[in-house]
């Protein structure tokens, strides 16, 4: 071993000794160059190793981008997060909204003895799911290795999360990524419960995902069956890819607008977002006083009359777009909204008829599939509920809506109204016959005041 002697005549430090440092006999004037050389070589390689890298995946791999925005980029996470291999992953993301928001099992711990229900307890057995967490996850399917990188958009601000996603795999066609969103598109569409997504004006590109929510099944909108049939059948018609070429084809802009007026209550907007899950289409929500708030208020997100009707109407207006107007006062809406072009189907909801109070009462008080499944909540208090079904035979039912159904008058009363008297009532069909003349009398009466609140 060799040492290294020097005499120390800091300024700070002037102890006047000399130290000796080992030097294990390497000339210590070689120590910065080959360090130099060292560093060097590690960059020049790493070099290499990148740019070969990029090379062979830009010539051996194909690549699929899926923005946040895409129907896809949900869907592809929810299978991701039913995938195996999520599970053995070293990063991950829990998330609880891909299981139906449910416990799997019974929870009997929710209810205390008293029969009082913990929505805290509830929720937190609800079962979480692992989606993939930013950065690249590897994962088999049909064989071959497929990567998927889950990345953070560059211009997104620290509010605003937009992400997208990355999926490549190595062969120089896309057709085995194709192939798989394919698979994953079919996996979603065998789920039983289909979501739709709810937007609002807001964020970098207009719009912000505000929910997603379950898809009411259209037979559950009390409506005339002729109009309901006409407009589902409206729409299908318009949705149809056939109907987008006859529209090119003539140059007409491929967009269908509906009005939906009729006094509150009456299922405007049931019907809206029932046909959004039945057509599988996105829900873009924009209400009228919510413009006009942004109006006054002068904020980046403003959507004044005139910038909504840019939207619907102008150049960068989507094609093949539903557009859905809803009001209780369509003669206070401005012309330029639903001059035609705008509007091509006009439907009046009216007050409750009949026919809509016998469903509404046979709906209420019929068992559905979903009340027989496991889980903690139904098997806690929908046994009550079950049984008041059970008791009903089908015509026992018919008998008893016939009879709820002639003691209410006709257009007086909402959907709403009914649907809100009979879920008191929701265990008990025969109280709800029994007592209904009584709460007509009340509700009538409190109307004719103007009131709002009854007491049942
Ligand atoms: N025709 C209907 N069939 C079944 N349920 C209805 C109907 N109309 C209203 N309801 C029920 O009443 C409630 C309110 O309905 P909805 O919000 O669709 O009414 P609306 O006409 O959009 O009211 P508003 O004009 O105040 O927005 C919902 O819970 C819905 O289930």
């Amino acid at each position: 071993m060799s040492w290294l002697s020097y005499r120390c005549d800091r300024p700070w430090l002037r102890c006047g000794l000399t130290h000796h440092i080992p030097s294990f006999g390497i000339d210590v004037g070689l120590l910065v160059p080959g360090y130099l050389v060292i560093y060097g070589l590690f960059q020049f390689f790493s070099t290499i190793h990148r740019f070969g890298n990029s090379y062979f995946v830009w010539f051996f791999s194909s690549e699929i981008m899926i923005e946040e925005k895409e129907y896809l980029f949900d869907q592809v996470l929810a299978w991701i997060a039913k995938q195996p291999n999520t599970k053995v992953s070293r990063s991950l993301k829990a998330v609880t909204r891909y299981n139906g928001g449910e416990p799997e099992e019974e929870n009997n711990d929710c209810v205390n003895e008293n029969g009082t229900f913990n929505y805290e307890k509830w929720a937190s057995s609800i079962p979480l799911s692992y989606e993939p967490n930013f950065g690249t996850n590897e994962f088999r399917y049909k064989d071959r290795y497929v990567s998927l990188t889950r990345q953070k958009l560059e211009k997104a601000d620290r509010y605003e999360f937009k992400e997208f996603l990355m999926i490549r795999c190595n062969d120089r066609s896309t057709e085995p990524i194709k192939d798989l969103l394919a698979h994953i598109k079919n996996w979603m569409l065998s789920k039983e419960t289909n979501f739709t997504s709810v937007y609002r004006p807001g964020g970098a590109d207009g719009w912000t995902r505000e929910c997603c929510r379950a898809s009411r099944p259209i037979d559950t909108v009390a409506l005339d069956d002729a109009q309901k049939a006409n407009i589902v059948e409206d729409m299908n018609e318009y949705l149809h890819p056939d109907t987008a070429r006859w529209y090119t084809a003539r140059g007409i802009p491929h967009r269908r607008g509906y009005l939906f007026h009729g006094p509150p209550g009456t299922g405007k907007t049931s019907l809206s977002f029932s046909l959004a899950g039945n057509f599988g289409l996105k829900a873009y929500v924009i209400s009228l006083s919510e413009a006009d708030i942004n109006k006054k208020s002068k904020s980046n997100s403003a959507i004044s009359l005139a910038g909504l009707l840019y939207l619907i109407d102008g150049a960068a207006s989507t094609e093949g777009r539903v557009l859905i107007m809803s009001t209780n006062y369509p003669e206070m809406l401005d012309a330029a909204l639903v001059c035609p072009g705008h509007i091509d189907m006009q439907i009046h909801f009216a007050l409750a008829t009949r026919g809509q109070i016998r469903d509404i009462f046979k709906r209420m008080y019929t068992a559905q599939e979903s009340d027989t499944k496991a889980g903690a909540i139904r098997s806690i208090f929908t046994k009550k509920l079950k049984a008041a079904c059970d008791d009903l035979d089908p015509e026992k039912l018919s008998e008893l809506a016939a009879e709820f159904t002639e003691q209410m008058p006709e257009d007086t009363l909402s959907p709403a109204e009914i649907q809100g008297y009979l879920l008191i009532k929701k265990r008990d069909p025969i109280a709800a016959v029994k007592e209904a003349g009584t709460w007509r009398d009340a509700t009538i009466a409190v109307k004719k005041k103007g009131k709002v609140f009854t007491t049942v």
